[in-house]
């Protein structure tokens, strides 16, 4: 569903994307971990379009998009959260979710406002619909993040660390609700640092360091990949 090719991104004097390759596979969800500053927020910018590569080629359906502004990658059907949500604030939650389906993907016979509330139902969020998004908790503001991207209607989803900052409650449901997603045929590159979550979640985990691949398998492979102990997860266990 997506394809890197040898895609670099400089910043400056710094390399944070060394030639990569990366695939989601169709129907997959592909993890995407590494330590703190390895790369993963710079891949989900340069696949959704934030910015463009300085070298390589990304292909999402088949269609190359290394060049595409991110609203034409939407309309593709790329969607993706962020690290820190940025919702409208003075919006009601259902308002929110309506811009995402009015912005997005169309498909006949479906109103953007049908669409939203399919999303926020999804998200658990439809007993919140009415509420001004900064009443919102941090739960709830992922989930209203997801329900933003969900309602363009992607084919494929980029959900950058939805578990961060979660009680192990709002964690699990979080992954019940990532795996509702892929259920209805949405291909996911999920960011996490919360291993529980991502690893029991992917059916492949690639695993980044200094902007470059160092393992890729399924999540039993890579956490007794030695390379990925020392990388990663030794670090994180060590802190
Ligand atoms: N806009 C930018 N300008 C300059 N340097 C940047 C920019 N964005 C990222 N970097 C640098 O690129 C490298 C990769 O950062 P990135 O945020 O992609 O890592 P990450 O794997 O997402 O980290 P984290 O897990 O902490 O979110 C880091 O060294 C970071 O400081």
């Amino acid at each position: 569903m997506v394809e890197a090719r040898g895609v670099v991104k400089r910043f400056g004097g710094l390399t944070a994307v060394h030639s990569l390759d990366l695939t989601l596979r169709e129907g997959e969800i592909l993890g995407l971990i590494g330590p703190n500053g390895a790369g993963k927020t710079t891949l989900f910018n340069l696949l959704s379009g934030q910015f463009p590569p300085d070298a390589g080629q990304i292909r999402l359906l088949g269609r190359e998009i290394q060049h595409l502004p991110s609203h034409r990658i939407c309309r593709l059907g790329l969607a993706r959260t962020f690290q820190v949500p940025r919702p409208f604030l003075a919006m009601t939650v259902f308002e929110s979710v309506l811009v995402g389906a009015q912005f997005g993907r169309r498909v006949s016979g479906v109103s953007p406002s049908d669409t939203a509330e399919a999303c926020l139902s999804l998200t658990r969020l439809g007993s919140r619909r009415e509420a001004p998004v900064h009443f919102l908790n941090l739960a709830e503001r992922k989930r209203l993040d997801l329900a933003r991207a969900l309602a363009t209607r992607p084919r494929v989803l980029l959900v950058d660390e939805v578990a961060a900052g979660l009680n192990p409650t709002e964690v699990r449901e979080t992954v019940g609700i990532l795996r509702e997603v892929h259920a209805s045929g949405i291909g996911i590159i999920y960011v996490e640092h919360v291993m529980e979550a991502v690893l029991d979640i992917s059916h492949r985990v690639h695993v980044l360091d200094h902007g470059a691949t160092i393992a890729i398998g399924t999540p039993e492979e890579v956490t007794r990949n030695p390379a990925v102990i020392e990388a990663y997860l030794g670090r994180s266990a060590g802190s």
